[in-house]
This record gives structure tokens, C-alpha cells and sequence, in this order.
């Protein structure tokens, strides 16, 4: 398996990782064991890829750091909480701290761009309507990342009038508003075509370096997590086969990932 230290300045103060998961197991209802002995760190700044074969357990560890999967054994701290420990009233403390973005974007679609966004805020703003009891202070901050986003034109619009594109900025956004400490995207690119996925991965990948957190996103074609990441990390049957930076992964590492399995991609791209 190939490991190596995560990317980052050569000097500075030592980086604490935002995740850090060891020997994590993860079983569903008494069923088999979904993840085994996953071991995992994530550091401020860095964009790492998760990759690996459909029911390779990739969406079942992003669930599992927000304890939306049963943790069975191991050990999992994520943003400064233990989640085997976690006191009442912390978890919704872990999930709002975590900016989540999704295959299918889940925005209300009858909903405005800009009242999407601001949703991303229910978790500080006390009771609100959607329509109109966001403070000004928060309805600014919306637009201003609508518009680092590259859409706050389309900011009165109806959600679902969107392009799969400009729909998954808009879930970016959305995230943001939260300030997240660590973002997890769950195959963001998987309904968008090729231009789409390069721009949202490069949006992604700037997020990560220009605010400082960590973004974990899976991904199915090998191609763009060599492009667009700083690490991959690499899933087979619920188990972590390859840690390494992107630039030192090579075809040794993806064949542990997918074997004879198949991927979008093309191994010797390595
Ligand atoms: N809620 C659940 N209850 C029971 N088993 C589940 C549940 N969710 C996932 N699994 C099982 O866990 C295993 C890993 O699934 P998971 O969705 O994490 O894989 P994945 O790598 O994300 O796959 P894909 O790339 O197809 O999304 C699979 O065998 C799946 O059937």
C-alpha cells in the first residue's frame, strides 16, 4: 500500500488533522461488515479524493463522520469531536460544522437560488420563515458567496430552472454558508458532464486551499481525482488499500483500488 505525508508547506507549525479516523468499523442492522480497520486523516487545506468500486463502503464513511452510519468499532474524532463519545447536543454540533454537497444537489427546487443558500444558515439563525426572516446580515453573506460561486445572477431565480452545473454552485454555496470546518462531497460530479465536472472540482479544490479546510469528495472517475486532488485515498471492500499524495499514485495503487473491477478511466493515465 502506498503511503506518504499529506501535502502541505514544508514549514510552518505542525498541522492538526480535522479528521481522524482509526481502525473504524461500520455495520448496518447486525448485517456484514461494511467498513473494516479504515484508517483516515484529513488536514486543513487539502483536497483528497476518495475513490474506489460501487459498494467499495465510499459513502458509508463520509455517513459515518457525521454519525449517519453505526460506528462498530474504531475510533473517529471530526472537528474536535469523538464520535464513539459524544455528549447530548454535540452531534447536531459535528453536523453543522460539516458542509455536505450531494450527487443530486438537493436543493428545493420551487425554492430562489439566494433562499437555498440561506438555508445553509438555519442552524445559527434561530426560528426563521424562508421567505423572509433571514437577517440582512446573512442574506449579504449569501450573496456574496453566490457570487464567489460565480452565480449570483441567478440569485431570484427558481432553483430548479438551473443548469445540473450551476445547480451543484448553488449546493456549494449552501454549504459554505454553514462556514464549514471540513466539507464532504458524496460523488458531486456523477450527473454532470465533463466541463461541469472540471469546473466544480476546480471550485471545490480552491475552497479547500483558499479557506483552509479540508474536502473530502468520492469520486468514479479515476481521471479527474488525478487532476483534481492533493491525495487519494483508496476503497476495496470496505477496506483503505492506497494513502498517498496524488503526484506519487501509481498504476500499482489504482489496480489495489479496482483490480479487475473497472474504472471510469484509464489506469495508465497514471
Ligand atoms: N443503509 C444501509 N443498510 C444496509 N447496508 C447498506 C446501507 N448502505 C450501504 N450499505 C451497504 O454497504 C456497502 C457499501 O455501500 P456504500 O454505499 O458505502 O458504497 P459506495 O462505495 O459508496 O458505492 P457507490 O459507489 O455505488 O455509491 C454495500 O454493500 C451496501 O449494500
Amino acid at each position: 500500500m502506498a503511503t506518504g505525508t499529506p501535502v502541505g508547506p514544508a514549514v510552518g507549525p505542525p498541522r492538526l488533522p480535522l479528521v481522524s479516523v482509526r481502525d473504524l468499523s461500520v455495520a448496518y442492522d447486525d448485517g456484514p461488515v461494511v467498513l473494516d480497520g479504515v484508517d483516515l486523516d484529513l488536514f486543513p487545506g487539502e483536497m483528497v479524493a476518495l475513490l474506489g468500486s460501487s459498494g467499495s463502503g465510499k459513502s458509508t464513511l463520509m455517513k459515518s463522520l457525521t454519525g449517519f452510519a453505526p460506528i462498530t468499532g474504531g475510533s473517529a474524532r471530526v472537528v474536535g469531536y469523538d464520535l464513539t463519545n459524544l455528549r447530548r447536543g454535540q452531534l447536531r454540533d459535528v453536523r453543522a460544522s460539516v458542509g455536505q454537497v450531494f450527487q443530486q444537489f438537493n436543493l428545493v427546487g420551487r425554492l430562489s437560488v439566494l433562499t437555498n443558500v440561506l438555508t445553509g444558515a438555519l442552524h445559527d439563525a434561530g426560528p426563521v420563515n424562508l421567505v423572509g426572516g433571514f437577517s440582512g446580515v446573512h442574506r449579504r453573506r449569501a450573496m456574496e458567496l453566490l457570487d464567489r460561486v460565480g452565480i449570483a445572477h441567478k440569485a431570484t431565480a427558481q432553483a430548479r430552472t438551473l443548469s445540473g452545473g450551476q445547480q451543484q454552485r448553488v449546493a456549494i454555496a449552501r454549504a459554505l454558508m454553514q462556514r464549514p470546518k471540513l466539507i464532504l462531497a458524496d460523488e458531486p460530479v456523477a450527473s454532470l458532464d465533463p466541463r461541469m465536472s472540471h469546473d466544480v472540482l476546480d471550485l471545490l479544490h480552491e475552497i479547500a486551499r483558499e479557506d483552509g479546510i479540508p474536502v473530502l469528495v468520492s469520486l468514479h472517475v479515476m481521471t479527474l481525482a488525478l487532476e483534481h486532488s492533493d491525495r487519494i485515498e483508496g476503497m476495496r471492500h470496505g477496506r483503505m488499500v492506497v494513502s498517498a499524495p496524488t503526484a506519487r499514485v501509481d498504476t500499482t495503487d489504482l489496480a489495489a483500488i479496482y483490480d479487475d473491477e473497472g474504472a471510469d478511466g484509464d489506469v495508465d493515465a497514471a
